[in-house]
């Protein structure tokens, strides 16, 4: 078994596309980390550049301490898992699994125990075409496990697979593959997926890692609004704010109402930095309640619909709020001669120019805040998106209906502020 470390390493493909830009991670010996990202941001690369099966263009990738760059694929001992893996129709499930192994001594037992650990013992004289789609990625997994790699690699092991069997899988593969104690890169795009089986969540976009950490910590502690985006569902409620002094505490003002953080709040220097903030509420840090709390961190609106799940209702609620536009999560830093140019020539006019305007830094002198909305509102807002405050209610003490007013208590310690380029405010 293997520690597996990733220095630096890069990736920019032939045609000019940088698909993995200076990733450095350390994956223990026999730990499970899932790589994490939307189509196309390098996850696969990074996969294939860890089997060997592509070059590194800058930066290393190391087995156990030693760089292994010039080491073929055949020599690293990696296992992998593809999405669509192909087994042999006319063979059995042992001699699939076997196969790798060729005539080496001691096939049987091997295959036995490999089947044994996916629970496939009573399937291994099944052809493939006799087996469920769950069973055949457990049999594909036993035979990537029969060589016992250094190694374990899984892109999109599950992607085929309907809902329904693929939330059973996924707690099967982790289970597995802790048992074996292999080092596993697991890639998905699914993060609910990703929450489930990793021991470290790996997250990246565009090529660059976000962030790493346990699921708990990039779910409740997310680094950047990429990640807060990315991750749950309900997906957590943006909101675009700004921020000013109100007797030594801090308002956050969402343009309609205002949430005041508690007096000596960690974040009160921090935020007086900022004039605009992306505001970040998962729907689990918000609760309806009646009456309004004291200290203010609450917010109000209109039942606009109730999705009842059964057991809870995903309250969607008009709180005035206005969304963050898609495009903020996705600048990376906000250059002002960048955006500049493009508010002097934007692609496409609306509602882009409202987006881009709101991201400059304002020079002019101050402006008034208060309940005023501190900038100004698109006005295609509502094009771009709902706006809705989600939050969830249980059921057991009854979902509100449509058109009702609702208080929700907005606990300040897991209100999430981001800066105009992303960034969490801690
Ligand atoms: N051989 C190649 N030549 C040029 N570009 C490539 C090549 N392989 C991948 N890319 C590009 O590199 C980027 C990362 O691709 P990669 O397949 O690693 O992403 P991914 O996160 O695994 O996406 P998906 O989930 O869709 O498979 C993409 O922009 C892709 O188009």
């Amino acid at each position: 078994m293997t520690a597996v470390g990733l220095d630096h390493l890069g990736k920019v493909f032939d045609d000019g596309t940088v698909a993995v830009n200076d990733l450095s991670l350390d994956i223990a010996d026999g730990e499970l980390v899932v790589l994490l990202g939307p189509s196309g941001c390098g996850k696969s690369t990074v996969l294939r550049l860890v089997a060997g099966l592509e070059a590194p263009t800058t930066g290393h990738v190391r087995f156990g301490g030693q760089i292994v760059d010039r080491l073929p694929t055949r020599d690293r001992n990696v296992a992998m898992v593809f999405q669509h893996y192909a087994l042999y129709p006319h063979l059995t499930v042992a001699q699939n699994i076997g196969f790798p192994l060729r005539s080496a001594p001691g096939v049987a037992e091997l295959v036995a125990n490999a089947a044994a650990r996916l629970g496939l013992t009573d399937v291994l004289d099944r052809r493939p075409a006799q087996l469920s789609g769950g069973e055949r990625q457990l049999v594909a997994m036993a035979r990537a496990l029969v060589r016992q790699p250094r190694v374990f690699l899984l892109d999109e092991p599950l992607a085929h697979l309907d809902a329904g069997l693929r939330a059973e899988l996924r707690g099967e593969v982790a289970a597995t593959a802790r048992r074996v104690g292999v080092t596993t890169l697991y890639v998905t795009h699914d993060q609910a997926e990703a929450l489930s089986v990793a021991d470290r969540v790996a997250v990246l976009r565009d090529g660059v890692l976000q962030q790493v950490g346990t699921p708990a910590e990039v779910y409740d502690d997310p680094a950047t609004v990429f990640v807060a985006a990315f991750l749950g569902t309900p997906r957590a409620n943006l909101f675009e704010g700004a921020v000013y002094p109100v007797d030594g505490r801090v308002a956050v003002d969402l343009g309609s109402q205002v949430l005041m953080l508690p007096a000596g709040d960690a974040r009160t220097a921090a935020l007086l930095r900022h004039e605009r903030v992306t505001i970040g509420l998962r729907p689990d840090a918000l609760r309806a309640t009646v009456p309004a709390p004291a200290d203010g961190a609450s917010l109000h609106g209109q039942v606009r619909h109730v999705e009842n799940h059964g057991f809870e209702g995903i309250v969607h609620l008009d709180a005035g709020g206005l969304p963050t536009p898609p495009a903020h999560t996705m600048i990376e830093t906000a250059d002002p001669a960048h955006l500049a140019g493009l508010l002097a020539d934007p692609p496409d006019p609306e509602p882009r120019r409202g987006v881009i305007g709101r991201l400059l830094p304002r020079t002019e002198p101050p402006r008034r805040y208060g309940l005023y909305p501190a900038y100004e509102p698109p006005a295609d807002a509502r094009d771009i998106g709902d706006g809705d405050l989600v939050l969830r209610i249980p059921a057991a003490g009854g979902l509100p209906r449509p058109g009702e007013s609702l208080t929700v208590a907005v606990d300040p310690a897991r209100l999430l502020l981001f800066d105009s380029t992303g960034a969490r405010i801690r």
